[in-house]
């Protein structure tokens, strides 16, 4: 089955689409078209926008974790910044519980980032090295529930410490960054983004600046927060695999757009669109998050200020037909929840397709695309 589709947010997480309930329930998040271009600044560039986000689609749900996978520049940050509302958007949409949100500074962002929290990929770059632990979880449990009592707000910063393992608490309370390990510092991190008691959180690499031999600590964390408290999680990252390991749903993103998505076992197991597979060709292994090295996809992604027309794929795809070079594809539903932008699975092109496969396999493409 292959039913195009287009920009439809209710069908955008198919792992909780499975339940009527999960279904009819409203997503914490949600984005709807969104789009980002920025302005190019210098000398003949007038006019010129760089295309970093453009009619993205997301469904966040409370309990569960959507990965935004693809290579560095393709406009992963910048969805989470729209999101976080640390950017303006061009056009489309974020939507809180339902409502559409577009807040900038004052009281009203203050009451949206309580519900929103995101954690940065560098913990030592996001902590004040001057603060102690105490006083940063102290702090961000002020400032979000104000009316707690000294005894309250002190049992709540205990918690945090606990929530996100760092036990016994005293331990920690004295202590500053420089005197923490990068796994631990992340979590301190995680810790002052709970103070907020947040819906969501947006968690931007969160593991990737990590010794690798700590990362899956800190995703098994996180994992267990979203069971725990309910949240939704956007997890962003370059590294597929882990998306397989930790994420319900993953969201392929090439040059600002998506390209495909699904449950994650079936897009990172059954990868159909092409520059997907060629992210797990070159990645490392889901079992061996603590090792192999990562090798660069094949080819470079395109410019963003002036895109391919069609595909923005169909430079560095080898299996690339006329239609790709002429036309953007639409999202074809596959099986199992799952959906590509691309061509190839457009059933009216049939002797299209076969000739491609024939091109790609010359090229020395072996692996094929699954066609439904
Ligand atoms: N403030 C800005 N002004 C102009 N261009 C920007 C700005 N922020 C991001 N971009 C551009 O937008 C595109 C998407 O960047 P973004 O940081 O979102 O990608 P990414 O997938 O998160 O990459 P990385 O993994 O390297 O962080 C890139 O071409 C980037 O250069």
């Amino acid at each position: 089955m292959t039913t195009p589709t287009s920009g439809d947010p209710s069908s955008a997480a198919p792992a909780a689409a499975d339940s009527p309930s999960a279904a009819a329930r409203v997503p914490v998040i949600e984005t709807v078209a969104l789009t980002k271009h920025f302005p190019v600044r210098g000398r003949g560039s007038r006019g010129k926008v760089v295309h970093a986000v453009e009619g993205v689609d997301l469904r966040l749900d409370a309990g569960s974790v959507v990965a935004l996978v693809g290579e560095s520049g393709s406009g992963k940050s910048t969805v989470a910044r729209l999101i976080a509302q640390l950017l303006p958007r061009t056009s489309g949409d974020v939507l809180l519980q339902g409502s559409s949100v577009r807040v900038r500074l004052g009281r009203s962002f203050r009451r949206y980032v309580r519900n929103v929290q995101m954690i940065l990929q560098d913990p030592f770059a996001s902590l004040n090295p001057v603060h102690t632990v105490g006083y940063v979880l102290t702090r961000s449990v002020s400032i979000h529930n104000p009316g707690l009592s000294r005894a309250e707000r002190d049992q709540k910063v205990r918690g945090l410490l606990e929530q996100v393992e760092l036990r016994p608490a005293e331990r920690y309370l004295a202590k500053f960054p420089h005197e923490l390990s990068g796994g631990q510092r992340q979590r301190v991190a995680i810790a002052r983004a709970l103070g907020a008691t947040p819906k969501a959180l947006l968690a931007d690499e969160p593991v990737s600046m990590l010794d690798v031999s700590i990362r899956i600590g800190v995703l098994n964390l996180l994992q267990r927060l979203k069971s725990d408290l309910d949240l939704a999680i956007l997890y962003i990252t370059h590294d597929i695999a882990s998306a397989r390991y930790f994420a319900d749903e993953t969201v392929v993103m090439y040059a600002g757009q998506v390209i495909e998505r699904g449950p994650s076992e079936e897009v990172t197991q059954r990868p159909r669109h092409p520059y997907t597979q060629l992210l797990i060709a070159s990645a490392p292994d889901a079992d061996q998050l603590a090792g192999r090295e990562e090798r660069p996809a094949k080819g470079e992604p395109p410019s963003l200020i002036d895109p391919p027309t069609g595909c923005r794929f169909n430079p560095r795809c080898p299996f690339a037909m006329d239609v790709c070079r002429q036309e953007r594809p639409p999202m074809f539903e596959l099986e199992d929840g799952q959906k590509a932008a691309c061509w190839l699975y457009d059933e009216g092109r049939a002797e299209e397709r076969a000739a491609a496969f024939g091109a790609g396999v010359a090229a020395g493409i072996t692996n094929g695309v699954a066609v439904a």
